[in-house]
């Protein structure tokens, strides 16, 4: 390893700035500078002046390296004994003594057009960080936080910088190249001699890398050849012994008093009625639809049935499930149920994995992932080999990965005869997913877990008194605060759209004459366009003062109504008060180790209050949950073909959304749902979401047409459940070739390759751009991203949505 290059970066103060610089290690002899890649040791003696005149910002790539020239601050590294002294000398304290240092550095960060970020590791607590932030969101800019360490940026953030996990330093290593053709050859020989074995999830490509290479496959699509099993006989044996394993081990744990328990809490779940019926269904059909009420057990039941069955009849091994989830949390929170629910630690037979994220063992044999981690396997495994049992949960939300993914799944099915695909959701139009699957069966879940009652506007302000008026209905957040309020003001003129015309016919039909005439006048000046903080906070204070113990769920519909209604809470001299209310925000852009902290039950005596968006609307139970406040609204992109303007903006929601919104409560116990809408409004709403595929650009998932060899754009799109239209495919197309993705053959250039293997979610196409501006600092990526700035097509855009939609995507799947 002493003859290996590191290509590694030494960290330097300098002197005025009160920063680091990163300096490539070939920069030349500034001082006396040593890099040791195992120890992490950089020891630094250097001529500050002659350092600030020489020291050249380095510019740091990785595979998702966030590449930038980057300001550390004084405290920065753990690395330097020299900074460690450094930091003590200057931080002094708390953060919040040296606030104005702060507004310094970045208000010099704001001016510094070469820089892009401050990033700290001086040791702040909450309260500091929050204060930070708001300093930082005050002038504009971008903060995160990383375990210990914290980044104001001119960008939003990732959920992970990989160049900031001190735990996992990543280093690029270069072996001297006889060294590389060694290792090569061992690894050829072994792998020639290596049987594979089928059924084995670990042996699976959700441990491979995207970029292995193996994504363009010459023999078309579906048309790989089955690995060759060598040694069957032997293999067979070690499978069936490792099944019997794993039987004894859930008969042992069935039997255990604490597996008794469990069996009982899930017997009383009405799911465990139909759980006969369901298998059976399983066994005889390849494609099954599944509907039932919320919490009725079908996301946590349904495949452990499976697995159960499977482990019991000796298959164990051989089999191997697949659950898809719309959303990260949900994937995780699911999987940790299941594993408890089968008395096991998580990643042994049942694992989870969302991207950058996940923990499943050699052992696993049910796995929860992300929509989008599965599409990334089929980009290189297109059979699914090995996968037993494909289970699309949430199937009524539609997204474009979810419509994507069925396509995909319609094809292989024919191939993969012994593939089951089941799709589940409590509210899905059954009979649409029947007939695309060519009349598969429908099984209906019946019955309740426990009952939740609805409460609707007229009802909450009966019960609470609260008088609306003209002025109490104006929120206030966001940048754009005045923008806002002027459109929420009473009077102000903007497009309608279809569905808020529609609000507008109900509410002048809508009869409230069994109400107080206090009511009627409050609901004769509600402002459909607003959330209504005011509203919630009074409700929020009624709930906690008046209503039996358990924590309140609040759908909101982004990060900046989230943190508004937040601040204006914590002010509240109950609702703010931390020895009676735990005040939590969950939204796509927070990092999965803040989103868990809603998972956990506060101390007796203090109220879990959790505002959410709608990423915690489906799959996840948090079990301290009775009350649920629901804005009706959630953010959505929507997307006009004939413009070509796609924007993120809040929408009514769906019929679906708000019985989901609703069966969040009522699933340990009984809950109260609070619709801040009226009952005639609920009547007046669509039945389900329009497809996502049907609303936004699709410049994405044209990329993942290709990639995947699926042939012509428009003839896959066509055989979608519900076909876009052909402007939106032509549009899409034409962009991608205009940014030269696509060659005039419609085929992948080397850039279209890089763009579709990038994570990014299909929602928006600029954000795809987005994307290869942070992920992927790829000289050619930049250059893409420079043309896309100048596209007419990003004019129309909110940019704070557009950034707000960027870290929602950058956080799932
Ligand atoms: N973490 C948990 N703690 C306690 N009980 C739980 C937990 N997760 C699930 N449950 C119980 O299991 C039941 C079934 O949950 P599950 O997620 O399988 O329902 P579901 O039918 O998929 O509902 P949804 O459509 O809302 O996702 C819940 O109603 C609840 O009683």
């Amino acid at each position: 390893m002493r003859n290996s290059r590191y290509h590694t970066h030494c960290l330097a103060r300098s002197q005025n700035w009160n920063a680091c610089y990163y300096l490539p290690r070939d920069v030349g002899p500034v001082g006396k500078v040593t890099c040791l890649a195992s120890s992490r040791t950089v020891e630094a003696d250097w001529k500050q002046r002659q350092l600030r005149s020489t020291a050249v910002p380095f510019l740091y790539q990785q595979n998702l390296g966030y590449g930038r020239f980057a300001y550390q601050d004084a405290s920065a590294s753990e690395d330097s004994d020299y900074e460690r002294g450094s930091s003590q000398r200057q931080s002094g304290g708390s953060t919040l003594e040296n606030i104005d240092e702060w507004r310094w550095k970045l208000t010099m960060l704001l001016r510094n057009k070469d820089e892009q970020e401050v990033v700290s590791r001086e040791r702040k607590d909450r309260r500091d960080f929050e204060h930070l932030s708001e300093l930082a969101n005050r002038m504009g800019l971008y903060s995160r936080q990383y375990s210990k360490v914290v980044v104001f940026s001119k960008v939003p953030q990732p959920n992970y910088r990989p160049d900031l996990d001190d735990k996992r330093p990543q280093r690029e290593v270069v072996l001297p190249f006889g060294l590389h053709r060694e290792v090569d050859a061992h690894l050829k020989a072994y792998v020639s001699q290596k049987p594979m074995k089928t059924g084995n999830l670990s042996e699976s490509s959700f441990s491979r890398s995207s970029s292995s290479g193996s994504m363009v496959n010459d023999g078309g699509p579906y048309e790989q050849e089955e690995p060759s099993i060598q040694n069957s006989d032997a293999m067979e044996k070690i499978l069936l012994r490792k099944s019997l394993q794993l039987r004894n081990r859930q008969q042992h744990w069935q039997e255990s008093p604490e597996g008794q328990k469990m069996l009982e809490l899930r017997r009383s779940l009405p799911a465990y009625k139909e759980k006969d019926a369901l298998l059976k269904a399983i066994s005889e059909n390849q494609v099954i639809v599944v509907s039932g009420e919320t919490g009725c057990g079908k996301t946590t039941q349904l495949p452990q049935y499976i697995l159960e069955s499977e482990i019991e009849a000796a298959r164990g091994t051989a089999c191997s499930i697949i659950c898809t989830q719309p959303r990260r949390i949900s994937a995780m929170a699911v999987s940790e149920r299941v594993a408890a629910e089968r008395g096991e630690k998580l990643g042994e037979s049942v694992g989870y994995k969302v991207r950058l994220e996940g923990v499943k063992g050699r052992d696993t044999r049910l796995l929860f992932c992300t929509t989008g981690i599965l599409l990334r396997r089929l980009l290189v495994d297109r059979k699914l080999r090995g996968v037993t049992h494909v289970i699309v949960d949430e199937i009524h939300e539609r997204g474009m990965n979810e419509d994507f993914l069925l396509i995909v799944l319609k094809e292989l099915l024919p191939r993969r005869p012994e593939l089951r695909l089941i799709l589940m959701s409590a509210t899905l139009n059954a009979e649409l997913f029947s007939s695309y699957f060519g009349g598969a069966p429908m099984i209906h879940i019946p019955g309740f877990t426990y009952p939740v009652r609805a409460h609707f506007l007229e009802n909450i302000l009966e019960m609470t008194r609260y008088q609306l008026n003209e002025y109490n209905q104006i929120d206030d957040y966001g940048q754009e605060k005045a923008w806002k309020m002027q459109k929420q003001a009473p009077g102000f003129k903007k497009r309608k759209s279809q569905i808020a015309s529609t609000v507008e016919e109900v509410l002048e039909a809508a009869d409230f004459r069994e109400y107080s005439p206090r009511t009627r006048e409050s609901l004769s000046c509600w402002n459909p366009d607003s959330i209504g903080f005011n509203l919630i906070e009074h409700l929020l204070c009624h709930i906690v003062r008046k209503e039996r113990p358990g924590a309140i769920l609040v759908f909101m519909t982004g990060w900046d109504d989230i943190n508004s209604l937040k601040d204006q809470l914590q002010s509240h001299p109950l609702l703010g008060d931390p020895s009676r209310v735990l005040l939590l925000a969950c939204h796509g852009s927070m990092p999965s180790s803040e989103q868990r902290l809603i998972f956990d039950k506060p101390e007796d005596e203090i109220r879990k209050i959790v505002l959410a968006t709608n990423m915690a609307e489906t799959s996840i139970t948090i079990n301290d949950v009775v009350f649920v406040v629901d804005c009706g609204k959630a953010k959505e992109t929507s997307y006009d073909a004939l413009n070509n303007t796609p924007c993120l903006l809040p929408s009514w929601i769906s019929k679906a959304a708000s019985r989901q919104r609703r069966g969040r409560a009522g699933r340990v116990q009984p809950g109260e749902c609070y619709h801040l809408y009226p009952r005639c409004v609920y009547d007046a709403l669509a039945d389900y979401q329009l497809p996502e595929l049907l609303r936004t650009p699709l410049q994405s998932l044209c990329l993942q047409i290709k990639s995947l060899q699926l042939g012509s754009i428009s003839e896959f799109l066509s055989k979608a459940l519900q076909a876009p239209e052909h402007l939106s495919v032509q549009n899409a197309v034409e962009y991608l070739k205009i940014i030269g993705a696509l060659d005039d053959n419609e085929d992948l250039t080397v850039l279209g390759r890089h763009l579709s293997m990038l994570p990014v979610e299909p929602k928006l196409g600029k954000t795809l751009i987005l994307g290869a501006i942070f992920n992927c600092l790829d000289p050619v990526m930049t250059v893409v991203a420079g043309l896309s700035m100048r596209d007419p097509f990003l004019m129309p855009f909110d940019k704070k949505d557009l950034a707000e939609s960027a870290k929602a995507q950058f956080s799932g799947p």
